[in-house]
């Protein structure tokens, strides 16, 4: 079991730079910006395996304190850049919690204070805000959309059926093969405030498919992904607009910056300006610890093989393959642009400080090690750029 009232370890992979932290459990030890896990399991073949990443926060660390690592990325957005962070790792590490802050279906985004919980969804909304409000000449309007990807289909979560139907309205991957097709790309809804924005995603967080499992009494079932659009009505004059013009597709829906060759991205010249994706994925899952059966048992396995899905893709990135799998699964069909595209990147690992979890956190401190390893930019999916040093 996980011990909920224990705090969490984040590893933060894949951008970054500050180091901080020294906190030790019997198998995990995290000197600056490494985590080295012991065990004394003889049969494990990882022991005492040491991984870097950028960042490593100890359990004792504030919500605050991560947010404050992830804030230049949204001076970046307001610079024009496309900006992905996404929390990935084992049912029941804290992923929501860094992603949302505590919530439950009866208080979705508890209320601001100096010293909340509050995670970096709502954090970001404030500062997404914030930023506008300093720079009026940009005059940039945000719109929001939010699915959930749920045993391999994207369900929009603010379409207006989604609060009469269980299984909500089935959207396609938004990219120039689903456009070509003339699919309705997930609903977008403006937003005026950060306090707008923290309501919409409140709704929706109530629909989200979740389920008591042995491991975590509020599992998510489905990978969640909020994106906010900046657009602007002035033409082209962000960093991307100005890398890759891409050609105009009147009528299309607006899905942020494309790269020459990608089939990602489309969108109206002078439109986009950025736009921003966070990712709560769902966790991965032993069954045999997690002691689901049945549909549940169905969930776990569409869960497993979209995060082996997501894997391979940052394999196949991560040694230049030319023909990247994104096709293999909804979820890595969605984020294409953001996986093989030039968005800011930032992943971060939530592990299980308990030495029964030892395998599912080495799978997932392999796992960012691969994402390190990936040179974005210069891999099969069509990106132009390469990853920009931080
Ligand atoms: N850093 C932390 N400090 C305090 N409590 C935490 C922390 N991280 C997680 N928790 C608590 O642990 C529990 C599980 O966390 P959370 O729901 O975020 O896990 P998860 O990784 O999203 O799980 P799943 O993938 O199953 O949805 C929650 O009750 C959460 O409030």
């Amino acid at each position: 079991m996980v011990d909920n009232r224990k705090p969490k370890s984040q590893v933060k992979g894949a951008a970054s730079t500050v180091t901080r932290l020294h906190e030790a459990y019997d198998h995990l030890l995290f000197p600056a910006e490494t985590v080295l896990v012991k065990c004394d399991r003889p049969a494990h073949p990882l022991i005492n395996k040491t991984y870097n990443f950028e960042r490593v926060y100890g359990p004792a660390e504030s919500q605050q304190v991560v947010f404050g690592d992830v804030c230049p990325l949204l001076t970046s957005l307001l610079d024009g850049y496309n900006v992905c962070i996404l929390a990935y790792g084992q049912t029941g590490c804290g992923k929501s919690y860094t992603m949302l802050g505590p919530h439950s279906k009866e208080a979705c985004i508890p209320p601001w204070g100096p010293h909340s919980d509050l995670g970096i969804m709502p954090r970001a909304a404030g500062e997404l805000f914030r930023l506008i409000s300093e720079n009026p000449s940009k005059s940039l309007k945000v719109d929001v959309s939010i699915v959930e990807v749920y045993n391999n289909d994207i369900l929009d979560l603010l379409a207006k059926e989604r609060r009469t139907e269980v299984s909500g309205p089935k959207r396609d991957a938004p990219t120039s093969k689903a456009a070509k097709r003339e699919v309705s790309p997930p609903t977008r809804q403006p937003v005026h405030s950060a306090e707008d924005f923290i309501a919409l995603a409140a709704g929706s967080l109530q629909l989200r498919a979740q389920l008591a499992t042995q491991v975590h009494a509020r599992s998510s079932r489905s990978h969640l992904i909020i994106t906010a659009t900046l657009t602007t009505a002035s033409p082209c004059d962000s960093p991307a607009d100005r890398q890759s013009p891409g050609p105009p597709l009147e009528g299309r829906p607006v899905w942020g910056r494309a790269s020459p060759g990608s089939p990602g991205a489309q969108r109206p010249v002078g439109q986009v300006h950025a736009k921003l994706q966070l990712v709560d994925l769902a966790g991965s899952e032993c069954v045999g610890v997690s002691g689901v059966t049945g549909s549940a048992l169905r969930e776990t396995s569409f869960i497993n093989r979209s995060l082996a899905a997501l894997a391979d893709v940052l394999g196949a990135l991560s040694e230049r393959r030319g023909h990247i799998p994104y096709r293999n699964s909804q979820l890595t069909h969605f984020l294409q642009d953001v996986l093989g595209g030039d968005a800011k990147l930032l992943v971060i690992l939530c592990v299980s400080p308990c030495r029964t979890h030892v395998a599912e956190t080495l799978r997932c401190l392999g796992f960012g090690a691969r994402v390190r390893q990936v040179q974005r930019g210069q891999a099969g999916g069509g990106s132009v750029a390469p990853r920009k040093p931080r």
